[in-house]
């Protein structure tokens, strides 16, 4: 068992919850317990350990009683420590120094792993010209599996780095690199969805499946993912989107879904042209969503990334049939696809995570893509002329439990509490973040949010298991 004891951050219902003092239990790779100082009986530290070595700067969190107890542990020596380990057979107590803090794991509900190479490239075309032009192309590479095994344990590392503990990427048409793509994840430690893209219509002729062994293809795949019985990688579904898939094969892959108890994700209703593309070829469809219902892709768990022009009666379907919207900020913006008016969907009851959309995005972290949503966000509210938008705290549940809750984890992940998986972040103001005045702890805590970088990821943790970042010293 390894004990925590330091900040806790949490995403909670009336805003992000900060708990000084806390004690955090690991065992198997479950927060087994947890508590604050009050109920946790670290012993009763005194005034004069306030000086202790690790209170590196006093001014940080004024609160005394909060320094005492970081201190009197960090020092090391303390009776408090033995205590500790005599009572729960701790094997390794890290403190976090003065200022950290931990945090649940990032939550990636959308992104291409295969378009990582084109990160911050191409992005001078909207959404139909820029498949065509940029991502086909490159996505026709991972027929090579040399490169897919570069780009793809390149690209895990980072978004790894940058604190997506969980992350649901599609991959390309191919059986094989896909595999690499879920072995990368596997090496790395990320709990990870993986897709094998179908796409059987509407594609360049050198990057395009036949029907029949698309369908073929995606039912080994997912055979395959299941075999490996990985408790953290699992294989999903994944139909591009109803442009580039036949009736026959949408239909094939709802149908295997339901056989696999597989989950599903695909693009929806991002890009205005994209939408009346699928309503010329789709005519009996009632909507956009209505072509996936009718396939059965929504009677499993549906991620739906974009979910921009979606109306009413799609929205009232995507509720109903419990599918969720990875919004994608970032991406939407930079292939002017449009703005997602986030507040509408969760309003209206729709689960909500984000996702960095690599490379029609151009940034491979959650946090980015958190203040992206906060500022689309302000935009919209200004645009409606309404003084409401999210705030900081509502984009970090998004980032935290609400990617867990469109991943259909949020009993596993999300937020650190007991019996969940502990995926955490332990977060520092160091390198960059300067705060110097006698700032409440949730100044800090918003501060290293809004500026930090992956330097400011100290350990990135999935299921126990330290994956990413130096440590805590
Ligand atoms: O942002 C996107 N990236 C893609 O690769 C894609 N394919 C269909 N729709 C898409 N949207």
């Amino acid at each position: 068992m390894e004990a925590f004891v330091g900040t806790l951050v949490n995403p909670g219902e009336s805003g992000i919850s900060i708990v000084p003092e806390s004690l955090v239990l690991v065992e198997n790779g479950k927060a087994s317990s947890f508590s604050s100082r009050s109920t946790c009986r670290l012993g009763a530290p005194n005034e004069t350990r306030l000086v202790a070595p690790g209170c590196r700067n006093p001014k940080y969190f004024p609160n005394a009683r909060r320094r005492v107890i970081l201190a009197v542990v960090e020092v090391g020596r303390s009776s408090e420590l033995d205590d500790l380990r005599g009572r729960y057979e701790i094997d390794e107590v890290s403190v976090l120094p003065e200022a950290w803090f931990l945090t649940p794991g990032l939550v990636d509900v959308h992104t291409h792993a295969s378009q990582y190479p084109n990160i911050g490239i191409g992005l001078d075309l909207p959404l139909l010209e820029w498949l065509d032009r940029y991502t086909f192309p490159l996505e026709a590479k991972y027929l090579d599996l040399d490169f897919a095994s570069t780009a793809y344990n390149t690209c895990v590392k980072r978004t790894l780095g940058n604190g997506t503990t969980t992350a649901c990427y599609f991959g390309t048409i191919h059986t094989e690199s896909s595999k690499e793509l879920f072995r990368a994840c596997q090496r790395a430690g990320q709990r990870a969805f993986v897709g094998k893209v179908s796409m059987d219509r509407n594609s360049p002729e050198y990057y395009v499946e036949d029907t029949q062994s698309g369908i073929r293809e995606a039912r080994d795949f997912l055979r395959w993912t299941e075999d490996q019985k990985d408790p953290l990688v699992k294989g999903i579904v994944t139909p591009r989107f109803a442009v580039t898939s036949t009736e026959a094969s949408l239909e094939a892959l709802g149908e295997m879904a339901r056989t696999f108890h597989a989950p599903v994700q695909t693009h929806i209703s991002e890009n205005k042209s994209e939408v009346e593309v699928v309503r010329r070829m789709y005519p009996d469809a009632s909507s956009y969503a209505d072509v996936y219902k009718r396939a059965g892709l929504f009677d499993s768990k549906c991620i739906l990334a974009h979910g921009i022009y979606l109306d009413d009666d799609e929205i009232e379907l995507v509720k109903e049939r419990k599918a969720g919207i990875a919004h994608c900020p970032r991406s939407n913006s930079q292939l002017t696809s449009g703005m997602c008016d986030v507040r509408r969907l969760l309003r209206k009851g729709v689960p909500v995570g984000l996702g960095t959309d690599m490379s029609g995005g151009s940034a491979s972290s959650i946090l980015d893509a958190m203040r992206q949503a906060w500022e689309i966000s302000k935009l919209l509210s200004l645009q409606a002329g309404e003084s409401e938008a999210l705030t900081l705290d509502d984009c970090f549940a998004l980032a935290t439990i609400g990617g867990a809750r469109v991943a259909g984890l949020e009993d596993q992940i999300g937020s650190i509490e007991k019996g969940k998986a502990f995926d955490a972040l332990v977060l520092s103001p160091d390198p960059g973040v300067d705060f110097w005045d006698a700032g409440s702890p949730d100044q800090l805590v918003h501060k290293v949010l809004m500026l930090g970088d992956d330097r400011n990821i100290k350990a990135v943790f999935v299921a126990g298991r330290l994956v990413a970042g130096p440590g805590i010293p």
